[in-house]
């Protein structure tokens, strides 16, 4: 069995390509800055992101993919600054509802490189997507006659994508494969056609392109060959009854590393190598020339950013439970998806391991367990706990659920550390509550 050590977490930075995440003299840094001192100064928990980890990666999928659109999936880190940061890098962004339209938008991406996905979106929302200017990801054929009529209403033509629910099968977690025929996302393959005849003729609507979207830290990319295969074979079904097939997007799916005992992922690097062969040879097979869209989330925010908490207690009973300031209230992804994130003692970042914890949040629920038998060095109260791969589906999935107001978010560039989101306070707990006169 290979054992990490807090000595091995710094040789699986040199080699597991986390180098933004270092050991200096005990502490545990992340560019540049001491996590100990981030937590003194800003309380725990915090959620703290690298500025230059995010830009490398958005770059990454440039590198791999130099033609195709990268539109960044809001839902999976919706602080506005990181997303800023990644439209001064050149993406786009995936919205799932008007919020993450709004949260877009004031961060800087331009309504063309914006697509509205969602499988139950409000007429509201519908609205807003035509009136703001940004594409539409159509999930049914009743949502493509509101959009109609909605576009109508507001004299608008609207340039629409059908999501289309490929019945592929991948390798995930079942609550984040969502390209089986079982999934309430998409239109299923076999109806694409005729909806899409359909929408050729409506008012207010111009389909330009399909959109599938399979599932969610996939780490074979054979799946995702399998996609575009079937993609494509509906781009050809497409343009054999006249229509203009623009955009393929792909969305997004690509997994990461979470446990350095496990294989690498696959990189931006595979996922092109196994994607771009297919979509070239057919297309060149059905003479279309289409524009690929890519939605990652996960791989593009999950690494740059770590989770601090503080430990409130340790209490030795039929296991060593750690009590600590973040619960699935703050990180939800252990309870939701039994998911792994690595943990380092971040104020004793060498020390060798000594024994197995089971580490508990602040919840009164028992499934509010971060970790379970984690082999760590002693961690004693006081000491602060770092949840490495916490920047996807992290804060963005917070609650308040028993009165907890939700934690920081802090940038750091350089050595730098700068304040993204402030903590809410207890006045947080009482926004947007009324009580009624009657009551007082
Ligand atoms: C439509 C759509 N696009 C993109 C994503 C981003 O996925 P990931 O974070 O796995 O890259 C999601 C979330 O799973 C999604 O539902
Ligand atoms: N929230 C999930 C990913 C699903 C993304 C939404 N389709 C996670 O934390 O892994």
């Amino acid at each position: 069995m290979i054992r990490f050590t807090y000595t091995s977490i710094h040789a699986w930075s040199m080699f597991g390509g986390k180098d933004h995440i270092q050991v200096v003299n005990g502490h545990l840094h992340i560019s540049g800055a001491d996590t100990v001192e981030i937590a003194r100064r800003f309380g725990t928990p915090v959620y703290v992101t690298s500025e230059d980890r995010l830009r490398e990666n958005i770059r990454r999928y440039h590198r791999a993919f130099p033609d195709a659109d990268k539109y960044f999936a809001v839902k999976a880190n919706g602080n506005i600054s990181i997303i800023r940061i990644l439209a001064q890098e050149g993406a786009g962004a995936d919205v799932f509802s008007a919020g993450e339209l709004y949260l877009a938008r004031l961060a800087g991406v331009p309504r063309e490189r914006i697509l509205f996905n969602g499988n139950s979106k409000r007429d509201e929302e519908l609205r807003m997507a035509v009136t703001s200017g940004v594409r539409v990801s159509i999930d049914s054929e009743e949502e493509l006659e509101s959009l109609s009529r909605i576009a109508s209403e507001e004299s608008k033509n609207v340039e629409i994508l059908f999501r289309v629910n490929p019945d592929i099968s991948v390798n995930t977690h079942p609550k984040i494969a969502t390209g089986l025929k079982s999934s309430k996302f998409g239109i299923p393959a076999q109806s694409v056609r005729s909806i899409c005849e359909k929408a050729m003729h409506m008012d207010g609507i111009k389909p330009i392109g399909l959109h599938c979207h399979i599932g969610s830290q996939i780490l074979d990319v054979s799946s995702f060959s399998e996609a575009a295969a079937r993609m494509m074979d509906l781009v050809g079904e497409i343009v054999d009854i006249g229509g203009d097939m623009e955009l393929l997007d792909l969305g997004g799916g690509l997994g990461i590393q979470y446990d350095p005992a496990a294989p690498p992922a696959p990189s931006p690097e595979d996922l092109a190598n196994a994607v771009l062969p297919v979509i070239e040879r057919r297309s060149e097979e059905l003479g279309v020339r289409l524009k690929l869209i890519l939605e990652p989330g996960r791989s593009i925010v999950a690494d740059t950013t770590i989770l601090l908490t503080g430990v409130n207690v340790v209490k030795r009973a039929h296991v060593t439970f750690v009590g600590v300031d973040a619960g699935f209230n703050v990180l939800a992804r252990p309870m939701l998806y039994d998911a792994y994130h690595y943990i380092v003692v971040a104020n004793r970042a060498d020390a060798e391991i000594s024994e197995r914890y089971t580490v508990v949040g602040p919840i009164c629920e028992s499934g509010d367990v971060l970790a379970r038998n984690r082999a760590l060095p002693v961690v004693k109260k006081g000491d602060i706990l770092a949840f490495l791969d916490a920047g996807a589906y992290g804060f963005s999935m917070s609650s308040q659920y028993n009165g907890q107001p939700r934690p920081a978010e802090v940038l750091v560039r350089d050595g730098e550390v700068e304040l993204i989101r402030k903590a809410e306070d207890i006045s947080a707990l009482l926004a947007c509550q009324i009580i009624p006169p009657r009551l007082m």
